[in-house]
């Protein structure tokens, strides 16, 4: 199995006729913490969605946890989105389930069945998070990092290769967003999770440095050509 789970080749990225991003060369290998930076309108958000199937890629090349970006369609935009996990600013949590009904909802939605797999999994992942004690709590009496930690659990459910986060700490004071920040790592390296981190939060970069890669003038740089 290849080590890289996000390759792109020149590809470039559209909102509708819009180009975003030209030229986009990307590689993420497996277990491999990436932050993504750039002003906002940038093209960060549009470039995770090109990575999950939400916008089409239609110029240049694109493999995602083994899917090839070019030619999804109806069939296999949910087998790619099974092998991802994503976690957006807004918690989107569904308001009227507990912290449990939320993360059994995305399981019987992938298709789990067996009631103890189910229970077990739940059990795990809530675990992963630091949240076993709250799997009966509704999400509004959650704190913003809770709840931010149930949307890192419901994104773990079903093993992902890679965790493709949108601003996940947007919400969050410095020392949540610390946490959620270390969570993150701390997944990556445990369970060889890649994740690619987009943020404004040059505070959270400056203390927890890794490889990064930016938006700027519609292109992609890497780490060795910037400094933050
Ligand atoms: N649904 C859309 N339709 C058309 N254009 C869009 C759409 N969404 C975003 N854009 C445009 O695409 C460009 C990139 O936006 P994008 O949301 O990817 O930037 P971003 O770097 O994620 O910004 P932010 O940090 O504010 O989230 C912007 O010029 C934006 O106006």
């Amino acid at each position: 199995m290849s080590n890289l789970i996000v390759q792109l080749n020149e590809a470039g990225i559209f909102q509708q006729k819009h180009q975003v991003l030209n030229a986009v060369n990307l590689k993420i290998s497996r277990g491999e913490f990436t932050y993504l930076i750039g002003k906002t309108g940038s093209g960060k958000s549009s470039l995770l969605k090109t990575l999950y199937g939400a916008l089409p890629l239609k110029v240049g090349k694109g493999i995602v946890a083994g899917y090839d970006l070019g030619s999804l369609d109806r069939k296999t935009i949910p087998l790619l989105r099974r092998e991802l996990g994503i976690v957006f600013q807004d918690f989107n949590l569904l308001p009227d389930r507990s912290v449990q009904e939320n993360l059994r909802f995305v399981l019987e939605a992938t298709g789990w069945k067996e009631e103890s797999k189910i229970k077990e999994r739940i059990r795990e992942v809530l675990q992963q998070v630091g949240l076993q004690e709250k799997y009966r709590t509704m999400p509004h009496k959650l704190s913003g990092g809770e709840q931010q930690r149930v949307v890192i659990a419901r994104a773990l459910l079903n093993e992902p290769q890679i965790i493709l986060a949108d601003e996940p700490t947007g919400n969050l004071d410095p020392e949540t967003s610390d946490d959620i920040l270390l969570l993150l790592r701390q997944l990556a390296q445990k369970h060889n999770t890649a994740v690619l981190f987009a943020t404004h939060d040059y505070r959270i970069i400056e203390n927890f440095p890794a490889r990064i890669i930016r938006c700027l003038n519609g292109r992609i740089i890497t780490e060795e050509d910037i400094e933050v």
